[in-house]
């Protein structure tokens, strides 16, 4: 269980980006922050880790106050992937993925070879194990930056936009890939995201943020999508028809309807493409 305890960030010059927020994360679900641009999602997941203390208020790990555990040690003890892979340039694929287990003492060998397990478990082939971070494409570099994160076997996986600088295509098999892993491995995920259509296919708890951190709506897809909080969560899911799209630039239009044709009742978005046909 992750626990924020009314955290507050002020940067300094002044920016407020969270004000007095609170949420427990359950263990072993994946939770997904959404907002847009600003809405201090990174500001809150960098907490867990203490790349970013808290102005006031704390964060707390079951019954453990980040702010009392040492940084370094914590944030090897946490699985962390970013938009941009953040993999080391100069060490080859396998000594990426290797890396946190030989700085917590594990021998080389071993390292290597969990590092080994661990890139095939991602679904990279191990062929690339030997190739640097440049020589792959943005799809693999995000499934190299996965397998280190898991390496160490953490209890917690923090997701910063992962999958946000590789096309669509990957993206929703990098998205696939992480639901297949989780039902496997059970971990605490924190994901951040300002894409609603990842975190509504991702999240079994999604939090929808406004500025400043301010919770818009807390719940599962289902129960966002049946029952949205205020205009605000219903524009930037996509069910607001005459905005739908323009949430985030992505939201799919989500307002959807059907009309029989010839027999079948046929589904529709919200602009009129036709989507499929509904089970009767
Ligand atoms: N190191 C910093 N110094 C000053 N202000 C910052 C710093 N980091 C973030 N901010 C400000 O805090 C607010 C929240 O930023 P944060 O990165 O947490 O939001 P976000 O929702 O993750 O945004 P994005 O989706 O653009 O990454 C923004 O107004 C941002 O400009």
């Amino acid at each position: 269980m992750i626990r924020f305890d009314a955290v507050t960030k002020t940067y300094a010059g002044g920016a407020r980006a969270v004000a007095e927020f609170s949420l427990t994360i359950p263990s072993h679900h994946t939770t997904v922050f959404v907002g847009s641009s600003g809405s201090g999602k990174t500001t809150l997941l960098r907490m867990v880790n203490r790349m970013v203390d808290p102005t006031s208020g704390r964060v707390w790990i079951d019954d453990q106050d980040v702010a009392q555990v040492d940084p370094v040690g914590l944030r090897r003890s946490i699985g962390y992937v970013l938009q941009q892979g953040g993999l080391l340039p100069h060490r080859t694929v396998l000594d990426n993925v290797a890396t946190v287990a030989v700085l917590n003492g594990t021998p080389k060998p071993r390292a290597r070879a969990l590092a080994l397990e661990m890139l095939e478990r991602v679904g990279l082939d191990p062929a690339l194990s030997g190739r640097y971070p440049a020589q792959l494409s943005g799809g693999q570099q995000q499934r190299v930056g996965v397998a280190r994160a898991l390496a160490p076997d953490p209890n917690i996986l923090l997701m910063d936009e992962p999958f946000g600088a590789v096309d669509p295509i990957v993206r929703r098999e990098l998205q696939e890939e992480l639901l297949r892993l989780q039902r496997e491995l059970g971990k605490t995920i924190l994901f951040v995201t300002h894409d609603i259509d990842e975190a509504f296919r991702l999240g079994d708890e999604v939090v929808v943020l406004r500025t400043g951190g301010e919770v818009a709506q807390c719940g599962t897809p289902e129960e966002i999508l049946a029952h949205p909080a205020d205009d605000f969560v219903r524009h930037f899911i996509g069910i607001d028809a005459a905005h739908a799209g323009s949430a985030g630039g992505e939201a799919e239009a989500r307002l959807l309807t059907t009309r029989d044709v010839d027999g079948q009742r046929i589904v529709f978005d919200g602009s009129g493409r036709p989507l499929g046909v509904l089970e009767q």
